[in-house]
């Protein structure tokens, strides 16, 4: 039979159990619910002074015309409506709740009713898709507190609930494991199989008990992405990061005392920034990384809109979700069974409007997507029989390709080899799906302190939230994240697209400075004439030498320098003849002499000497204390 063939007959029964299912009221049309979350303008965009060209009245969002848009948008404003638009101006420090209360209560709702749900953050680089999903510290976002709510037994009255969790990210159309420390690290293939869709095979699921385990395994995933991309210099937002809890939860039926088993299946995901290869002045790997990440994002660009159209033709069309991995794994929360939200994210700056205009065009279509959602109910068993099923004909299949091996071929060689990979891959998830919750348990525990163990062999220590390592040279740049750019041997930094490292800000110039790293691993700061450079708070205008735990500061991006083979030499000041003794300590130098009427110019070199040497920046005095003492605080 053609594939063709085998597609629409799938279709037909998929139609007909959908029909079922609607009728007793187990499974409901639910359109893609869309939000949309302005962020304030930030410190570059109040610097060069950019127009704010977003208006947000209601559930209504305006985009106004500027100059910077192209011909076609100058004569009138854009207008879109959406389920939600949140604008963060109005009430900074109750942002994240607002979002919350009006995305998050929905969710957590209909994961108690034994939905699979999926919210997905798209927009521009730096336009908010981290903050609003993750947050900081002080200001959590919709992943940890809906990780939070789970385990708040007054929000459901469900008998027991366990809860799995999987973190990757896709970058270049690779899968990782956040989970697994990068020495595990296996090529991580898609699968698909009827019952549980696709899947990623050997992705390490970790059970977990309380808030606080799923906030660890954040961690530890954030920090594995830190590392990933700091060995290779990437930046967050070239990959795209999906974690997904599966809860389960047991329930007694109040009507018939029978136990009901409900599954759901919910997918936290953050997408690389969508604009990257045309403002980024892309180069070598950076096109392979552009064009992979594209792919992904142009095929999910077409994935919508192609259910958008079939939604609203109420038609079905073949939807092509294996041309990217990104499409391929959220095939279900895509006119699949799934209550997905899609929450865009745009700046309101003038510089950023045709990036806006895309993501609100994209979260436009979106918007018209209807899925099928579908309480999952007693799905383990229907998994188990499936798999059982699957496994018992691969062996067969195995078997008569093993005794037609005499014209041993190529061809019959290779494919031996899949089938023998699919049963392994069956195998391990049958065995996965029938391990008891107490030694899934243990299973997380052991994990957990082996990646550990990994990272401190790899001399990585971590440090609250941060991830330091031992012997390297690097410049640490503390933002949402710890940033760490290493130093390998030449260094380009200024607010150019063609700069290894970005900085931003009024005054940082567009070439502002290099780093060099020689063979004997002496670092050097060169900076462009008049650029604002300053090496722990002086101002450098010429080639400097830099030591370990020195400051630099460009314009007002501040970084700090990690160089533990090269600590600073102790600085040995020559002091004036009358000069009895000098203490120091990091804050305070305090010179002791005998005549309080010594010439101070001596003093003020020593001074300016220190500033630049040690003490950053020093907003010091100089105090008499006294007939013989002087004190210089840093
Ligand atoms: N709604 C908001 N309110 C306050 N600050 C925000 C808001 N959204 C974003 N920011 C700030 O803007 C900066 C960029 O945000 P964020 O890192 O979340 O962007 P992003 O879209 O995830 O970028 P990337 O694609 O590069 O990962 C951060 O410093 C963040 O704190």
């Amino acid at each position: 039979m053609s594939r063709l063939c085998v597609a629409e007959e799938q279709s037909v029964l998929a139609e007909d159990k959908n029909k079922r299912l609607h009728k007793i009221g187990k499974m409901n049309n639910s359109k893609v619910k869309v939000a949309v979350r302005v962020r304030p303008l930030n410190q570059r965009e109040k610097g060069l002074n950019s127009e704010c060209v977003v208006r947000v009245n209601g559930n209504q969002i305006t985009l106004l015309p500027s100059i910077s848009c192209k011909e076609k948008d100058r004569k009138e404003p854009h207008i879109f409506t959406f389920d939600n638009c949140f604008w963060t101006e109005d009430r900074p420090e109750t942002g994240q709740e607002d979002v919350f209360e009006h995305l998050g209560d929905g969710v957590l709702e209909n994961i108690w009713l034994g939905y699979n749900v999926c919210i997905f953050a798209y927009g521009q680089t730096g336009s908010g898709k981290t903050f609003s999903m993750m947050g900081t510290n002080n200001q959590p976002g919709i992943v940890p507190r809906i990780c939070s709510a789970l385990f708040n037994k007054e929000s459901n009255d469900a008998e027991t609930i366990r809860i799995e969790a999987s973190y990757l990210e896709i970058y270049n159309e690779e899968v990782r494991d956040l989970l697994k420390s990068a020495k595990k690290q296996n090529k991580l293939r898609v699968r698909e199989g009827k019952q549980i869709g696709p899947y990623v095979e050997e992705l390490s699921c970790h059970a977990v008990q309380s808030y606080e385990k799923i906030k660890l395994l954040l961690d530890q995933g954030n920090k594995q992405r830190a590392i990933a991309e700091t060995k290779m210099n990437e930046q967050s937002s070239r990959s795209h990061a999906i974690l997904t809890l599966t809860v389960t939860q047991t329930c007694n039926d109040r009507t018939s005392g029978a136990f009901r088993e409900l599954v759901s299946k919910v997918s936290l995901v953050d997408l690389a920034g969508s604009e990257r290869s045309y403002k980024s002045g892309a180069q070598g790997r950076q096109i392979k990384e552009s064009c992979n990440i594209n792919k992904s994002l142009l095929t999910l660009g077409l994935v919508i809109n192609s259910l958008a159209e079939s939604s609203e033709n109420k038609k079905s069309q073949f939807v092509n979700y294996r041309d990217s991995v990104l499409t391929w794994l959220l095939k279900n929360n895509l006119g699949g069974n799934s209550k997905t939200i899609m929450l865009a994210t745009v700046s309101p700056a003038a510089d950023n409007y045709q990036e806006t205009l895309s993501t609100l065009k994209y979260a436009d279509s979106a918007k018209r997507i209807v899925n099928q959602a579908e309480v999952n109910e007693d799905v383990k068993s229907k998994a188990i029989e499936e798999l059982q099923e699957e496994i018992k004909r691969l062996r067969e299949a195995l078997t008569t390709r093993e005794q037609v091996q005499e014209q041993k071929s190529q061809l019959k060689e290779t494919e031996v080899q899949e089938l023998k990979s699919q049963l392994k891959e069956k195998e391990n998830l049958l065995r996965d799906l029938e391990t008891s919750w107490e030694e899934k348990l243990k299973r997380t525990e052991v994990a957990t302190q082996e990646w550990q163990k990994n990272l401190e062999n790899m001399g990585v220590t971590l440090n609250k939230q941060d991830v330091v390592f031992k012997n390297e040279c690097y410049l640490t740049q503390r933002g949402i994240h710890l940033i760490i750019h290493h130093i390998n041997y030449i260094i380009k930094i200024g607010s150019g697209p063609s700069q290894d490292i970005q900085i931003s800000g009024p005054e940082a110039e567009c070439e502002h400075c290099e780093i060099t790293k020689t063979e004997e691993g002496e670092v050097f700061l060169i900076p462009v004439d008049n650029s604002k450079t300053y090496v722990n708070g002086s101002p450098c205008n010429t080639k400097t030498q830099l030591w370990h735990d020195d400051k630099i500061q460009l314009g007002t991006n501040v970084f700090i320098l990690h160089l533990p083979k090269r600590p600073k030499p102790e600085h040995h000041a020559t002091l004036p003849s009358d000069a009895l003794s000098v203490q120091e300590s990091r804050e305070r130098l305090a010179v002791f002499f005998r005549d309080p009427n010594t010439d101070a110019t001596w003093l003020l070199k020593l001074f300016s000497e220190l500033s630049a040497f040690k003490y950053g920046t020093v907003c010091g005095c100089i105090s008499h204390l006294g007939k013989d003492r002087m004190e210089i605080y840093g």
